[in-house]
């Protein structure tokens, strides 16, 4: 299967009063149609920045300063902006953590689902009505009809979430941008949200390209991972490489702070140190401050490229973690 979204060496900046931030640093990544790819990291690594550029969203502080969006073919940072907006809510859309505030709250849930299908088809109000309602059966919602008919502000944060999802997918797109969108919600209803959204994407055979903090929502979901540090893509491999052999000293660092049921009376490790100020940001490795592998000529050198250190396991790293055969 052919890529559907090619990322290359993508930059993207804030204008703040004291500075600039350089939230997204040169990143490069693919993704395959019908493939759900997670991008992982601290708060403040730059994903949802990254999420917001591929919609053509970003705030008006915000700019792409360089590099490609290649959306089926087509660089959508020199494509014209009509050809952008038709993409947009049809063959890629976006979803967000806070979807209560997302919601217009003096229109029902109905209306504002079937205007994003009237938008976006030839459908009359009726036909595009029990279309809506199959999406909310499919994500889960008991009673469709009735919410249809409900406002925002009777719905829990749980059914908004899915009411945005819901949104998001109407229109079966070949891509959903995926921010944080369970973070807001309890473990339990998590994962019956990300089984559901599972499912759907199957089903519609859309890409999703997954932002999160949370290691567990990148095991519960990813074919393929991306970490990224300071605006950084730093790692990229398939999941089980990520989580039994993570070759950049960040991902190993993050790995090793999470509590793991198999060793009892383990503590929580922090990672040492803070992440960079993106303001200044130098030209060396990001993470060198913080690494436990750092050699003379990570302070040498400007930070290095993705290296591919086995069959689709790339590490931006001078001295990546090494481990004994078999392990
Ligand atoms: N509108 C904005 N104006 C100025 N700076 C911004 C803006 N949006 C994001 N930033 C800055 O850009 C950097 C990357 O932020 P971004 O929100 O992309 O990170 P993130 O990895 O998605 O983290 P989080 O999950 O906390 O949102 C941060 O330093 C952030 O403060």
């Amino acid at each position: 299967m052919g890529s559907l979204l090619q990322i290359e060496d993508l930059r993207v900046e804030f204008r703040v009063p004291n500075g600039v931030v350089h939230a997204v640093n040169g990143v490069t990544f693919a993704q395959d149609e019908e493939e759900v790819f997670c991008i992982v990291g601290e708060s403040g690594a730059g994903k949802s920045a990254l999420g917001l550029a591929v919609m053509g969203l970003l705030p008006d502080n915000g700019a792409v300063t360089g590099g490609k969006i290649i959306f089926d073919g087509v660089d959508l940072l020199t494509a014209p902006d009509e050809y952008v907006r038709e993409l947009r809510g049809k063959a890629m859309s976006l979803v967000f953590q806070d979807a209560q505030s997302a919601l217009n709250p003096v229109q029902t849930i109905g209306s504002q689902l079937t205007e994003v299908i009237i938008t976006h088809s030839q459908l009359n109000r009726r036909a595009a009505g029990s279309v809506c309602q199959e999406m909310l059966r499919e994500l889960g919602v008991p009673d469709p009809r009735r919410m249809m008919s409900a406002y925002p502000f009777t719905l829990s944060g749980g059914q908004c979430q899915r009411v945005m999802l819901a949104m998001a997918m109407v229109m079966r797109p070949r891509l959903l941008i995926a921010d944080e969108v369970t973070s807001s919600v309890d473990v339990t209803l998590q994962a019956e949200i990300l089984e559901r959204l599972k499912e759907l994407s199957r089903d519609s055979k859309s890409a999703i390209l997954l932002i999160t903090h949370d290691m567990g929502v990148v095991a519960n979901m990813a074919r393929r991972v991306g970490v990224m540090y300071a605006g950084h893509l730093v790692e990229t491999a398939q999941l089980l490489p990520i989580f039994k052999q993570p070759r950049h000293p960040y991902t190993w660092s993050l790995l090793q702070s999470l509590p793991r049921l198999d060793a009892a009376g383990r503590r929580l490790q922090a990672l040492r140190g803070a992440p960079p100020d993106l303001i200044d940001l130098s030209s060396e490795c990001p993470f060198l401050p913080r690494c436990p592998k750092a050699l003379s000529r990570c302070r040498a050198e400007s930070t290095p490229g993705l290296f591919e250190l086995e069959s689709e396991h790339w590490a931006a790293c001078f001295n990546p973690m090494t481990y004994p055969d078999g392990e």
